[in-house]
């Protein structure tokens, strides 16, 4: 069967007709695309991964004013950038009394700093995805316009010195596609995972005023698996050579792959399809020519971690009018 186009008028009767959907997003305006006809139906909207919901809580009073969301995996990186942030903004008030939003549940943390969000999702695609979908649905219940989203998170590098920041141009799969297949009633959607070249190419220049902060514009392999999904011989199961895994990164290089990590692709799709600009922007923490074990000692990878929260950190800075 050929595959047909879903753009955002299209219903859920539409995948009747194809095995494979070719996802158009809307254009991006200011306004966040929920694209799902039920929801107006629906007399309230739990968030139940956040504890939140459209009749318990007031999203507009709390959420109205967000203009930038930063996400990555670990509750503690996101805990600290909603700190780090706070200072960088000269914000009033104690870091110390910056609360989880979601503390009701212990699925995600979510904090607010001024107009910035700053949420965990967890490690992998599912995590991430359920994340997305609850979040995108707080912005559109919350009246929010013009929000741009960041993942801010660590990724094995490929080719490329430990610590070196990767700005995704295009978010790849393991087939080195720049594509989110998406399985929906059995039938597979392919969303684009294209990313918006005017934040990346904002954020290298972004990255060209900081110390310490060397940073490469490259395409980002997402994979479901952090060990034989990443061609690591150190997992608990291996099937191939160490020559295998060597021409299998060498291919990703030479396609344009210079960072692997286990988000982005599905991060990208869901974000354009809801005309959402976005960003991914990842430190990697060990070159993959060179090995498998992350075995750099602790204080280096916290400090490479903190490369993508300062690079950020600049460009909302800026967009704030906080520097010139
Ligand atoms: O945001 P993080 O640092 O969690 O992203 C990468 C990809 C996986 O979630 C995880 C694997 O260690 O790190
Ligand atoms: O090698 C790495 C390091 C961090 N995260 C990944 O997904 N892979």
């Amino acid at each position: 069967m050929a595959p047909i186009l879903l753009n955002s008028m299209a219903t859920v009767t539409d995948l009747s007709q194809s095995e494979f959907i070719i996802h158009e997003p809307p254009l991006v305006t200011d306004q966040v695309h929920v694209m799902n006809p039920h929801l107006e139906t629906m007399k309230e909207d739990i968030l139940y991964h956040f504890n939140l919901g459209t009749n318990t809580h007031n999203l507009p009073e709390m959420f109205g004013d967000i203009k930038f969301v930063c996400v990555g995996g670990s509750a503690n990186r996101m805990k600290s950038f909603a700190q780090f942030i706070h200072q960088e903004l000269a914000l009033s008030g104690n870091i110390d009394d910056i609360t989880d939003i979601c503390e009701g549940t212990d699925r995600y943390s979510m904090y607010k700093v001024g107009p910035i969000l700053s949420i965990s999702h967890g490690m992998g695609v599912p995590s991430i995805s359920i994340m997305l979908h609850e979040l995108i649905k707080l912005l559109h219940h919350a009246h929010c316009h013009n929000v741009v989203l960041f993942r801010i998170g660590t990724s094995g590098g490929v080719g490329l010195a430990p610590g070196t920041v990767v700005v995704t141009d295009k978010a790849v799969d393991c087939f080195f596609r720049p594509q989110f297949d998406q399985v929906v009633l059995g039938k597979v959607i392919i969303r684009s995972t294209e990313l918006d070249e005017g934040i990346f190419k904002e954020l290298l220049q972004c990255s060209s005023e900081l110390d310490n902060c060397p940073t490469v514009i490259g395409n980002t392999m997402c994979t479901h698996d952090f060990y034989e999904g990443q061609g690591r011989l150190d997992g608990a199961l291996c099937s191939f050579t160490t020559e295998d895994k060597m021409e299998y990164l060498r291919k990703a290089y030479n396609t344009g792959v210079r960072n692997i990590e286990m988000e982005s692709t599905v991060f990208a799709a869901l974000c354009r399809a809801c005309g959402l600009k976005a960003a991914v922007v990842c430190v990697t923490l060990l070159n993959r020519f060179d090995g498998d074990q992350i075995s750099t000692p602790h204080d280096v990878l916290v400090e490479y971690q903190q490369r993508p929260q300062v690079l950020v950190a600049h460009l909302i800075k800026k967009r704030l009018g906080l520097i010139i």
